[in-house]
């Protein structure tokens, strides 16, 4: 690869999107379109909090390896979207909502007891590249959420279209992630854009953006494969009678 000039490194973590990002998986399609039943919307919030309710730990081990004060901050305000300032408020509070919405229990869904081992398996593995690859992959696997405001704004007009047990409260999740990942996307783009000075280097934040977009297609997968099909549920896991 040669070195790409800066704006060329954006077009080519652009075309990754445009190639993988998740709003491509039929999963998503089917629950756009209304094609699913409540239980396996059920199914997909479940599983889909495993996600929300890693990310701030996976932002915690990112942020304790910024080496300034300003870098901190800066990233310090995704762990107060997600957590929130007060029990009950933030990004975690309002997915548990989402679920209990759509008729899951929230006890039941805090305790990850149900999820796919699929999910786990996506979601423990995205947490461990961050702590464990360099700073420059770590903040360059988080922009995927370059391509979320349009899934975004896809998904909350498809639900509550199609579906009558879904309401704009319980989607209420989605509504500051429209402001606060464009945010986020433009520091870490920024700060990806003027690290990756060679090529190495770009051919790491690229692969990092690759890896991350198998993190969230592989969590739909699981999906897909447990409660469309096949429909083989793994033992132990959401059965949608049980609940
Ligand atoms: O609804 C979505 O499709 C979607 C996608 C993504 C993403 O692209 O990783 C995130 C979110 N939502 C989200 O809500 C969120 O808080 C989030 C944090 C991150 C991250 O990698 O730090 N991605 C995403």
């Amino acid at each position: 690869m040669t070195l790409l000039s800066s704006d060329a490194l954006e077009a080519a973590l652009r075309a990754i999107g445009a190639e993988r990002y998740h709003n491509l998986h039929p999963f998503h399609r089917l629950l756009h379109d209304g094609k699913l039943t409540q239980a396996q919307v059920q199914a997909w919030a479940l599983n889909r909090y495993y996600y929300q309710s890693r990310i701030p730990a996976k932002d915690a081990s990112l942020m304790a390896r910024l080496p300034t004060a300003d870098l901190r901050r800066e990233w310090r305000s995704r762990i107060v979207d997600h957590d929130g300032d007060a029990p009950g408020q933030g990004g975690i509070a309002r997915w548990l909502k989402l679920a209990e919405g759509v008729g899951l229990d929230a006890d039941y869904v805090e305790s990850a007891s149900g999820i796919l081992p699929g999910t786990r398996f996506a979601v423990d593995a995205y947490v461990r590249f961050v702590q464990e690859r360099p700073l420059l992959e770590a903040i360059a696997s988080s922009l995927t959420e370059m391509f979320s405001p349009t899934i975004i704004s896809e998904r909350v007009a498809g639900m509550l279209q199609h579906y009558d047990f879904v309401n704009e409260g319980t989607l209420a999740y989605f509504t500051p992630r429209l402001s606060q990942a464009p945010k986020d996307v433009a520091f870490a783009l920024d700060y990806v854009k003027s690290h990756a000075t060679d090529t190495e280097k770009q051919e790491a934040v690229l692969a990092a953006l690759r890896f991350k977009c198998d993190v969230l297609w592989s969590q739909l997968d699981a999906l897909y494969f447990a409660y469309l099909a096949p429909g083989f549920v793994p033992p132990g896991c959401f059965q949608p009678a049980a609940v």
